[in-house]
């Protein structure tokens, strides 16, 4: 049985509407049609990579010191670098969207080598209907905490979706740390 590790306020409300004005910038991409990881057509959704976009050093600040704590505390991967730019996505009910269930670990290079995956809820929980995160830690299904800020850490080879927006949109934020493959 693998842990899910929450932090409830790793970004104040305010915070998450910078990082989502941040993505917002410039035009978002759509999944799994830009030659970047996705290789998911399960995937419906659109999106942006902070690395991307002027002025976003302070997330990936933030990331870092949120990554490094709870890994020390709750995971204790060995992990080595973020490898992948953090990533936007946007998930709005105009086209239901959503993404089925997946493990982040690819067979790409890179994908290869996810370990810990972080997702920060940016949207207020009440702005949409669906967009649940679900993930699979064992035989059971765990929604994840829905509020605003909030930051959930899983291995990365953990199953999980999101189930389709119905209304309103959705925002989130991912991030992946990597390292030496599990053994
Ligand atoms: O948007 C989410 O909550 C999850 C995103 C995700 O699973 C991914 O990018 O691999
Ligand atoms: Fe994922």
């Amino acid at each position: 049985m693998f842990a899910i590790h929450t932090i409830p306020d790793a970004f104040t409300p305010a915070e998450c509407a910078r990082i989502v004005a941040l993505a917002h910038q410039d035009d978002l991409a759509e999944a799994g049609l830009v030659g970047r990881v996705s290789d998911h057509n399960i995937r419906r959704a659109e999106l942006a990579w902070l690395d991307e976009r002027a002025g976003s050093d302070w997330v990936m600040e933030r990331i870092i010191r949120l990554v490094s704590a709870v890994n020390r505390a709750a995971f204790g991967f060995d992990l080595s670098e973020f490898a992948e730019s953090p990533q936007v996505a946007r998930y709005g009910a105009e086209r239901e969207g959503h993404f089925g269930w997946h493990s982040d670990i690819g067979d790409g290079p890179v994908a290869r080598k996810r370990k810990l995956t972080m997702v920060v809820q940016l949207s207020a929980a009440d702005a949409y209907d669906g967009g649940v995160l679900e993930l699979r830690p064992d035989l059971a299904v765990r929604a994840a905490e829905r509020w605003q800020g909030a930051a959930v850490l899983f291995p990365s080879f953990m199953l999980h979706r999101v189930t389709p927006v119905t209304r309103g949109e959705r925002h989130s934020l991912t991030i992946w740390a990597h390292g030496p493959a599990f053994r």
